[in-house]
């Protein structure tokens, strides 16, 4: 049977940007923390985490990655859909895409962000975008929904279950048994945290049911269930400002001191291995652990992985029938429900006050 993706005739990949060059690092940044206060030196420090790559993000060519994969599983599954991309921060920007999409004829997209959880920043913000970039195109811009949130969908848990599995295969022998699992994601403020989702709380609360799940997994293939927390990296903002604890590093001191020596570091807040990933945990952890004698290895994100790049055919042929008036079913794991189609009403709030934004209730 030929996929139905009707009435979309296009998916839209919604994602950060990066710097390609030296010389992109400082505009780039300037677009990332226009308006959001952040202090000079923090961001003179992260400048320094580009120029240590060379000025160039990994971040646009995994995107370039992932969009060639989920064309190769369209292609595959007789689906005959165009794959757009657009950014948030650097070029291709959404405007000049759905420029694009609108020259192409396309008159509804189905929108994929690279972000699996709610919150401001990873869902909200792109809203905003997607508001601004249509408002900028004007008459004829195609028409964008949002797909839900997948931090619970098994094509992203089960590339991160295995991710883990294969991270402790990769510890020593002597070390693995009470080797101590950390699972990372992105700090943000606690403001925001407490904002996140329709009743708020509701980034933390997908994180942890996430980490779970994976635990559940590998005990249920290793028979054992190693103890756990949820850690964050990538504080940044002013320092009086209260974010997400504790950090990646600092746990790992005090595991370190708790006799703990060897971690697995599975960074469930990143869906790709971009510069939080490989400067936040492969370089500065790594170094944290390499001064605490700690062995540490850091599990893939799911960049590729096949279950991964099926998950956004299933998710659009979803919203495609939803959107048709039939009834779905919902894949999802673990103690969260699916997220919702359509943003409730006050869902991440903008704490610098309301801004117009798509794919929601307001
Ligand atoms: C929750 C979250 C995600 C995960 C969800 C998602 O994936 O979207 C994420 C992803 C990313 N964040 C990225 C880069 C940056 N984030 C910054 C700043 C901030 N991030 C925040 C949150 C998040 N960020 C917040 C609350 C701030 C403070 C400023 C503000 O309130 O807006 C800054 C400014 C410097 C600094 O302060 O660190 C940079 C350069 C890149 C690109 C990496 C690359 O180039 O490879 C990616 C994928
Ligand atoms: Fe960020």
């Amino acid at each position: 049977m030929v996929p139905d993706a009707a009435p979309y005739d296009a998916l839209l990949l919604v994602s950060f940007g990066g710097p390609e060059k030296p010389e992109d690092v400082v505009p780039f940044l300037e677009n990332v923390t226009r308006g959001r206060g952040i202090p000079r030196e923090r961001l003179e420090e992260v400048g320094e985490h580009y120029f240590l790559f060379g000025g160039r993000s990994p971040i646009n060519d995994q995107n370039r990655a992932f969009i060639a994969a989920v064309e190769e599983d369209f292609r595959t599954s007789g689906l005959d859909l165009p794959v757009y991309w657009g950014n948030r921060n650097w070029d291709p920007y959404l405007a000049d895409t759905l420029r694009r999409m609108k020259d192409d004829g396309i008159a509804r997209a189905a929108c994929l962000v690279t972000s699996a959880y709610s919150s401001y920043s990873g869902c909200r913000q792109y809203r905003e975008n997607l508001y601004d970039a249509v408002a900028e195109v004007g008459e004829g811009a195609p028409r964008l929904d949002r797909l839900r949130h997948y931090f619970n969908h098994p094509g992203f848990v089960e590339a991160m279950v295995d991710a883990t599995l294969s991270a402790l295969a990769e510890l020593g022998d002597d070390v693995r048994h009470d080797a101590h699992v950390l699972f990372v994601t992105h700090s943000v403020p606690t403001a925001m945290n407490a904002a996140s989702g329709p009743e708020g709380g509701a980034y933390v609360a997908q994180h942890l049911s996430v980490a779970d799940e994976i635990g559940d997994r590998v005990r249920q293939e290793t028979g054992h269930r190693y103890a756990s927390d949820l850690v964050f990296c990538s504080r940044s903002g002013a320092p009086h400002v209260p974010w997400l604890e504790p950090d990646v590093n600092d746990r790992m001191e005090e595991l370190a001191e708790g006799g703990v020596r060897a971690v697995v570091v599975v960074p469930i807040g990143f869906v790709s291995d971009h510069m939080e990933v490989i400067y936040d945990l492969d370089t500065e952890a790594a170094a944290t652990a390499e001064k605490l004698g700690m062995q540490l290895v850091r599990a893939a994100t799911a960049g590729v992985d096949p279950r991964f790049v099926s998950m956004v055919r299933d998710l659009l042929l979803e919203r495609a029938a939803v959107e048709r008036g039939e009834d779905v079913t919902r894949a999802s794991v673990g103690a969260l429900e699916p997220s919702w189609d359509v943003c409730p009403p006050g869902c991440c709030a903008n704490q610098r006050g309301p801004r117009p934004a798509l794919c929601g209730r307001d």
